[in-house]
């Protein structure tokens, strides 16, 4: 168990990051595309070389701007990509042995070690085929099985279950939910799923700077970003407070103030659910509610609701309703709505961000 202190920035890709991973502990890097976050885990497998700023694993620096590097084999830093990557010509038990062997252990040895780790992740009969042999599920375990067995002070994945069929990626985040309690551990996923079942903490990256850090629970149900609240499922708009509501203009959204509360001028956010979010084709007279005019941008089947997406003066916003008023109104994109929340409906808290930093 090890502690990774990340603060690097990649002037050419205008990224500056800070970051740690404590002990045994599994954080999750969120962030939309071209956020920054392939460029963290380049840094740290050795890849991409920052010009600022400086990388350390167990107090042992891995690579700083201005001082000597370590090569990427001798990191203690092992990679699970989407892709499993394994060697085509090795079986896998082989595959596996090869992490324990290239840190000098001896075969049978190395062997064992990798037929325990085949054990564990499932495939234990699977020792003697070759990749072309495995399904892509068998391939990933057997994935998982390299990684580990090289023990290495941090393991890196980078959306470990993006490229797997749907039926099979819950066994294989249950697996990892298994073998990565008391790993020091950096996940990069797009999947909110993975973040809540497997990381402790949250950060997430926006524009090549980290926007939001902290336990997962905390970032999913109070976000204070637009990309931390769309995958938690939640609507956000972000703006000032003006005294009374969030004004992000045109609009201003009325709601209840939450902790921490908001100053007045500060930045603000007002977050509600799309179930708490009622659509008409018409504004209803004499409503008390927060109103917001809106094109409907997209339709989704969710259970037994449908989620109409929705863009409202430049804020996306989404509202679950059922099947029958999606009929009932017309609703399609393209079409212009009038979304209704209860200012009840709306939590309104200060968006108090991250210090930035800055090297460069
Ligand atoms: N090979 C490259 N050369 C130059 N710039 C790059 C390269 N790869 C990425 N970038 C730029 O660096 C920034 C960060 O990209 P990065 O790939 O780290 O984002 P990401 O969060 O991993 O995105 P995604 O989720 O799409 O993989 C973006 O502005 C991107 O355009």
């Amino acid at each position: 168990m090890t502690t990774l202190e990340y603060y690097a920035t990649v002037g050419a890709r205008d990224v500056s990051v800070r970051l740690t991973v404590g002990p045994g502990e599994t954080v999750a890097l969120l962030g939309p595309n071209g956020a920054g976050k392939s460029t963290v885990l380049g840094v740290i497998a050795g890849l991409l070389a920052p010009t600022a700023g400086q990388v350390t694993l167990g107090g042992r620096t891995l690579v700083s701007a201005t001082g000597p590097v370590v090569a990427p084999h001798r990191r203690d830093v092992a990679l699970l990509a989407q892709d499993p990557l394994l060697f085509p010509h090795l079986t896998a038990l082989e595959n596996v042995a090869f992490g324990p062997r290239a840190r000098g252990v001896r075969r049978p040895q190395a062997r064992a070690t990798a037929r325990l780790w085949l054990d564990r992740v499932g495939v234990a009969d699977l020792g003697d085929r070759r990749p072309h042999q495995l399904s892509g599920g068998q391939a990933q375990r057997v994935a998982v099985a390299r990684a580990l067995a090289a023990d290495p002070a941090l393991l890196l994945l980078d959306e470990p279950m993006a490229a797997l069929d749907v039926a099979v990626a819950p066994s294989v985040r249950q697996l990892l939910r298994e073998v990565l309690v008391d790993r020091s551990v950096l996940l990069v996923t797009h999947e909110p799923l993975d973040a809540l079942l497997l990381a402790d903490r949250v950060v997430v990256v926006d524009g090549g700077r980290v926007v939001e850090d902290g336990p997962t629970t905390e970032v999913l149900t109070r976000p204070r970003s637009v990309f931390a609240a769309r995958i938690a499922g939640l609507n956000l708009v972000a703006g000032t407070w003006d005294g009374s509501g969030v004004a992000a203009a045109p609009l201003v959204v009325r709601g209840m103030t939450g902790d921490p509360a908001p100053a007045r001028a500060e930045e603000a956010v007002a977050v509600f659910a799309p179930n708490a979010v009622s659509v008409f084709r018409d504004t209803p007279t004499g409503s008390p509610r927060n109103a917001f005019s809106a094109v409907v941008t997209d339709l989704e089947p969710l259970g037994d609701r449908v989620r109409v997406r929705t863009e409202a003066s430049g804020h996306r916003l989404a509202a679950d309703v059922t099947p029958a008023a999606v009929a009932d109104l017309g609703l399609g994109p393209g079409a212009t709505v009038q979304l209704m929340v209860k200012a009840t409906e709306v939590t309104i808290y200060a968006a108090s961000r991250p210090t930035a930093f800055s090297a460069r």
